[in-house]
């Protein structure tokens, strides 16, 4: 059983903010969900205080619309997706006060539709994407009675298929990122009831190829991303059992850049902050020894979560 290299992790990941390549160029738009990856990465590895807090989130701050919506970096425009990594960066930072949450919150009610569905943006493109970061959004804002959760849970569960799957709307072919998502909404959502759970089971263990790493897709090569999509979801319909873990294990430990850090999408392939997170994620869902547990559904340190939801002295 090979080792987490987690010094070379933790290195790789602060010597991100110094590259100025062609790829820091080509990810400028969605910098705010590698800060992220990379932050939430550092503190399943135990090394969140080497990054340097006040610039990041005085950075962050500079992403936030008058909407109330955070864009992807400076000068880019407000998304959902966006909004939920500045709110995920908060929630680890435990600086969820720094924000007026009702005007977040007034951002994310205005995307939704008379279906119960979300818009990404005032551009109304409608993806289940969008009702998972809508929900994990509110949840952690202790927000989510500024929405219809009741008619947003309809449309998720509107989006199942036949094969126990999830797409992303109504009729939409069944992919593991969508059913993250899905799933997750149901679960924050109160929702859960809505999932066969033994049908999409089945579907998601079929995803773990011989080599011991999952796909998104029947017929389609493992990648490391799935180890998330995949088993998150999994251990969120108590189904994590159906799938060989000692082999998962491996396939994400054989990703990894033992010389450089980082870890990519399968072996041999180049690294990127994307699929390092994903798996040390995976590797957290699968109890690696020396990483913080994550919770499936709000993707967070579990410890994170329990200081929002179950410290009695923060305020509201
Ligand atoms: C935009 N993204 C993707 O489309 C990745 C690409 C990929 C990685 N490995 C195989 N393909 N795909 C991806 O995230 O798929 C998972 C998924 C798909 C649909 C719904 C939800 C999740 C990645 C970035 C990326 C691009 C290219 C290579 C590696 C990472 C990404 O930002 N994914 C987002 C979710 C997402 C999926 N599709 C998107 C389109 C636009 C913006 C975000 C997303 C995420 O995980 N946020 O935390
Ligand atoms: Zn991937």
């Amino acid at each position: 059983m090979g080792e987490l290299s987690i010094a070379k992790h933790v290195d790789y990941i602060k010597s991100l903010d110094k590259k100025k390549d062609l790829e820091t160029v080509l990810t400028e738009h969605l910098r705010m969900s590698g800060a992220y990856w990379g932050l939430t990465s550092m503190d399943m590895m135990g090394h969140l205080e080497e990054m340097d807090k006040e610039a990041i989130v005085s950075w962050l701050l500079r992403c936030q619309h008058e909407s109330g919506g955070f864009s992807g970096n400076i000068d880019h425009d407000p998304h959902v997706l966006y909004t939920l990594s500045a709110v995920q960066i908060l929630a680890l930072y435990d600086e969820l006060d720094v924000i007026n949450k009702d005007k977040v919150a007034a951002y994310i009610s205005q995307l939704q539709q008379e279906d119960g569905s979300f818009a990404g943006d005032e551009w109304g493109e409608i993806d289940t994407r969008f009702s998972y970061c809508a929900i994990c959004c509110l949840s952690l804002l202790k927000r989510l009675e500024k929405i219809n959760l009741t008619k947003a849970v309809e449309f998720v569960a509107a989006c199942k298929n036949f094969d126990g799957g999830f797409g992303c709307t109504p009729g939409g072919e069944s992919h593991a990122g969508q059913i993250f998502c899905c799933v997750g909404a149901l679960a924050i959502g109160g929702g859960l009831h809505h999932v066969d759970k033994d049908l999409l089971g089945w579907w998601l263990c079929e995803r773990q190829v011989k080599s011991g790493g999952l796909n998104g897709r029947p017929e389609k090569l493992p990648d490391v991303c799935y180890s998330w999509w995949v088993l998150s979801s999994l251990v969120m319909i108590d189904r994590a059992h159906w799938i060989n873990k000692d082999k998962l294990k491996q396939f994400i430990l054989d990703c990894q850049d033992k010389e450089h850090g980082g870890i990519s999408d399968r072996p041999d392939d180049a690294v990127d902050v994307f699929h390092t997170y994903f798996g040390i994620a995976g590797l957290s869902l699968l109890e690696y020894e020396g990483l913080k547990p994550i919770d499936p559904a709000y993707a967070l340190p579990v410890d994170v979560v329990d200081r929002i939801f179950y410290s009695c002295e923060k305020k509201q």
